[in-house]
Order: C-alpha cells, then structure tokens, then sequence
C-alpha cells in the first residue's frame, strides 16, 4: 500500500514518476534514494535539480556556442574522397600528430601504412563498424604513418589557431544534403576552422599543404596515382577517386622510338609551361590537351603514360569506362574534382563501347530473333558509324564523356591521355583535333629496343653483380636482338621471356628462336583467342596500370 502524503514534504513514488524517462536523472534518483538516510534535508532535490538543469542545457549551451563560434571563425570543409584531402592529412599527420606522438602527449592517433591503397579506408571501417572507433592499427608491415585521430585537434600556425576535426557527414554544418543518405555513400570530412572573416588563411593553410604533398613526393621519387571508383562507386554523384603511391617511372624503361619519346616530351613540356597557358587564354582557346595511344595490348601505351606522369611530376588519374559502373553524372565530377595539372588517362577507350548515340528513335534496330532468316549467309549488317550506340558494359553514354572531357564545365590544365588497341572502332568526334591533338602508334619490338630491353632485364643486372662486364653485356644483348623476328613480338611478351632467365643470359640468347618459333604458332597474337573469355581482353584496368610502375 502507497504510504500517505505527509503535508509539506513531496511523495518519493511522485518525484519518481516525474524523471521517468530521463535516463541519466532517474538513475541517480534512484541511488540518491538509496542513500537518502544520510542526506540531509532536502539536498538530494537539489542534486537531482542540479544534474536535469545540466542535461537540459547542454544542448542549448551547444547551440549557442556553436552559433558564436560560426560567427567569429571561417572554416572550409573537405570530403575525404578529394586529392587535397590526402595532402592535408598528409601535412596533419607530418607536422602536427607525429610532433604530439613524440612529446608523448596523445592519447590518439590513427596509423595506416603510408603505402597503403587509400589512406581513408581504414578510416571508414574505423569509423562504421568492422572494428569499432578510435585508434587503431593497419595490418601492413611496411613503413607506418599517423593520421589525425577520429575528432579534433587544436594547433597553432605562428599566432593563429586551427581547429582540425574529421567527421561524418551526418555532423557537418549544412552537408548532409550533399551526400546520399545510403550507408554504402557514406563520406568523412575534413574540417579546418580558424578565427576570422575571411578564407584566406584556410586557402593559404591548405596551399601550403598542396606544396609540402608536391615536395614530399619529390624527395621520395614517387607518383600519386588515382583510380576511379572503389568504395561507394561513382554512381553516388560524387565523383571518387582512390590514391596508390607508386615509384616513380622512369622514361628511360619504356622502350620505344626515340624521336617520339623526344617529341611527346617536348610537347607535354611546353603545354605546362606559363606562356603556352597565356597563349591558349590569349587565343580563347580551352587549355587542355589530348593524346591517343594506340596499339596491340602490352606495348607500353600505359607504361608511357606512367612514366610522363613521373617526367612532368604531376598525379596520374585513371578511369576504366569498361568497368561498367561508371555513370555520366560520375564521369562528370570525376573530371570536375581534377587539380589543375594533372595527367588523366581513359584505358581501353574502345573497349568501353562508346559510340555515337542513335539520331532519333527511328534508328533503333529491330530486336534480336532467335533465329535470323539467311544470316548464315549474308554478310553481317554493318551499320553506319554515326549511328551505332553503346555497346559494351559501361554506362557512359558517347555525349556524357564528350561533355566530361571538355564540357563548359571540364577542369582545364589536364592532359588527358586515351588508349585503345583499336582506334578505328572510335567514334570521330571522341577524336578529332582539339580532342586528340596527338595519335600515337605503339607497335611490337624493334631490333634496338629489343636490345635495350635486354639490357634493362638482364644487363644491368648482370653487370651490377659482376657476372658480366660492359662490353660483354652489351655484345649478348646485341646477339639477343639478332635471333629475335623483328617487330613480332610486344615488350610485354619479351619482358615476360626474359625475367624468367634473368640469371641466365646466354639461355635467354640460345632459347629465344625456338621461344619465338612456339609463339607464333599460337592463334592470333594481340587479338581475343577464342579459348578466352572475350572480356578478358577488355577489363584491363587498374592493376594494368599499377603493373607499369616497379
Ligand atoms: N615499350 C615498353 N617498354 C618497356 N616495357 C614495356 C613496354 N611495353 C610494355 N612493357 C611492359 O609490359 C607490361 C604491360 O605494359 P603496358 O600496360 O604499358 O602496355 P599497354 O600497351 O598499356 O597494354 P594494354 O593495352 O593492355 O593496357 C608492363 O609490365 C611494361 O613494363
């Protein structure tokens, strides 16, 4: 039975009704009942009064330091998935984590390899589940980095202090709309807050770190590479890129015809150079360029293309159409999100698939029957090139990439690089001048290249351990070169004989000719075999790219 109400004094069974439902009031209601004999007159009312005022004002105490601190700082905010948001955790975790690790003062810090593909991704699984958040560390054994850990970090650049903080989406001041509401598209974001009006200081803090990435990466002779897609895909209308850090590629591995090596250096040389910028905005005309590479698979249209990237020490973005996840919209801020000097390259243009769009909808062909009358027979209809339509995997449609590449809207400062193992399945306009100011034929190995790719595999090599001398080295690539056919076989065939038998040069020599003699008995070199799926010989992608560098 409920003790009756003493006047003046309020019921324990009402005050208990009352913070029913505000968890952290009810529990120390709870334990100040048990302890209430010893409390004297009415202090635990005034404790539990104390602790509700806190729990009620704390969101608004949030609220109004939020609304100064928005009034009396600048703060730019970063996705995680953009270039310069590696550059600055790259400066974060150099100049202001690493210092705080050794004075010992963190408590935090998160560790990644700095080879490791995307330095945000172990972030992500921090972050959203597999292994809970906080600090942790990556499994890879090769050189460690720490990154800013999850939350915030106060620091001091001469007498002005920055707020760093990385945070969820869901947390940002006015982003969520930017961002799909599905887990899978889930994006962090950096965030640099400092006192003031204006950006300029967050402009110059992240400039500064765009210049420290550029010298970091010089000193250590390495190539940023981004790939298209990876987490999220780029159908999230964010178009993503993800990072490897790859040895630099140097021009002097890739073997092909020296005066065209000469003359695309040249050229790529002097579109970087300050005067040809001014000349293209004097002219009005937009300030990119284009190259297509063409020729069989393995002759080093990619490789070349790494070690450009290295020579012009600029980032190398890649996009594989042919993967089948890439959508226009995607394309579109993929090229939106470029730095200005950058090489771009589209592998396997053709393999994408991409031609030009039916002229209306008269010109949709019939759909297929199972049996076609007479079509053993008849030569198969070939139609017009202007009218063919997509027909690989991709969802890339032949305006959206023309619209990426050189839209109104498309970064300029890029040299975008194309390749193909066949160029005549292009449509005309993907490239005419303006698109493709350079076509380039990469073909199979030469006599002297085939020399020089000796050299490279088995020379050097040999004569660093002191199995051969110069001279000798160089007479056995010479005979090497001898017993090969020219021009039939690609680097890439070669390069796969010899770094077999690179112990073994003279075996390299006397085996070559029946090697040769055995491979060109096989079905059509340089073409889809039909003992292979026919996708194989289009989804070279990423790891054929990752390949061409050590
Ligand atoms: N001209 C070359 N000089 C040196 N190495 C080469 C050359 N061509 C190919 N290779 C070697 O062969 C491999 C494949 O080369 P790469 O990917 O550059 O060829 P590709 O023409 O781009 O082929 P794909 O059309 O299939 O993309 C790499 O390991 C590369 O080192």
């Amino acid at each position: 039975m409920e003790p009756l109400d003493t006047p003046g004094i309020v019921p324990q069974h009402l005050k208990r009704r009352v913070v029913q439902g505000i968890p952290l009031v009810e529990i120390f209601q709870r334990l100040l009942y048990r302890v209430r004999p010893g409390l004297p007159g009415h202090l635990d009312d005034i404790i539990l009064g104390g602790i509700a005022l806190l729990i009620a004002g704390a969101p608004i105490y949030q609220f109004i330091k939020r609304q100064l601190l928005q009034w009396v700082t600048s703060e730019i905010t970063i996705p995680e998935n953009e270039p310069i948001a590696r550059e600055v955790l790259q400066w974060m975790s150099a100049n202001v984590v690493a210092k705080v690790i050794s004075n010992s003062g963190a408590t935090q810090a998160m560790v990644v390899s700095s080879n490791d593909l995307n330095a945000m991704d172990p972030y992500m699984s921090a972050m959203y589940g597999r292994r809970g958040m906080g600090a942790m560390a990556h499994e890879k054994t090769d050189e460690l980095q720490a990154l800013p850990p999850v939350g915030s970090k106060v620091f001091w650049i001469g007498m002005r202090p920055f707020l760093f903080s990385r945070a969820s989406f869901s947390s940002g001041r006015g982003t969520r709309l930017a961002y799909s509401e599905d887990s899978e598209h889930q994006r962090n974001l950096l965030k640099v807050t400092t006192l003031g009006w204006n950006l300029a200081p967050l402009h110059a803090f992240v400039k500064n770190c765009h210049e420290y990435a550029v010298e970091l990466k010089l000193k250590a002779g390495s190539t940023n590479v981004y790939f298209a897609g990876g987490r999220g895909g780029m159908d999230s209308g964010y178009g993503n890129w993800n990072c490897v850090v790859k040895s630099v590629r140097k021009l002097d591995t890739v073997d092909m015809d020296e005066h065209i090596k000469a003359d695309l250096l040249k050229d790529a040389e002097e579109y970087y150079l300050p005067e040809t910028k001014e000349f293209y905005a004097n002219c009005g005309i937009p300030y990119r360029r284009g190259y297509l590479f063409h020729g069989p698979p393995g002759t080093g249209k990619s490789s070349f293309s790494a070690a450009l990237a290295g020579h012009l020490n600029c980032d190398l973005y890649m996009i594989n159409l042919a993967s089948g996840n890439v959508t226009d919209g995607g394309l579109h801020q993929l090229f939106l999100s470029l730095p200005k000097k950058c090489i771009v390259v589209i592998e396997d243009i053709d393999a994408a698939g991409i031609g030009r769009e039916l002229e209306n909808k008269d010109d949709v062909p019939p759909p297929p029957t199972a049996n076609p009358p007479a079509q053993q027979d008849a030569e198969p209809h070939q139609p017009p090139r202007h009218r063919t339509r997509r027909t690989g995997p991709n969802m890339v449609t032949l305006s959206g990439l023309l619209n990426a590449i050189d839209g109104n809207a498309s970064q300029e400062g890029r040299l975008l690089i194309m390749t193909s193992n066949n160029p005549d399945a292009l449509d005309e306009a993907l490239v005419r001048p303006g698109r493709v100011d350079k076509k380039i034929h990469f073909g199979n190995l030469s006599g002297s290249a085939a020399r020089s790719i000796f050299m490279r595999l088995i020379g050097r090599p040999a004569i660093a351990s002191g199995l051969l001398t110069m001279p000798e080295a160089a007479q056995k690539a010479t005979a090497f070169a001898l017993e090969l056919p020219p021009n039939a076989f690609t680097p890439a065939e070669i390069q796969n004989y010899l770094q077999f038998l690179r112990n073994e040069p003279d075996r390299a020599i006397a085996e070559v000719k029946d090697w040769a003699a055995k491979q060109q008995e096989k079905p059509s070199k340089g073409t889809c075999s039909s003992e292979y799926d026919s996708t194989s010989c289009v989804t070279s992608s990423v790891p054929s790219l990752l390949g061409c560098f050590y």
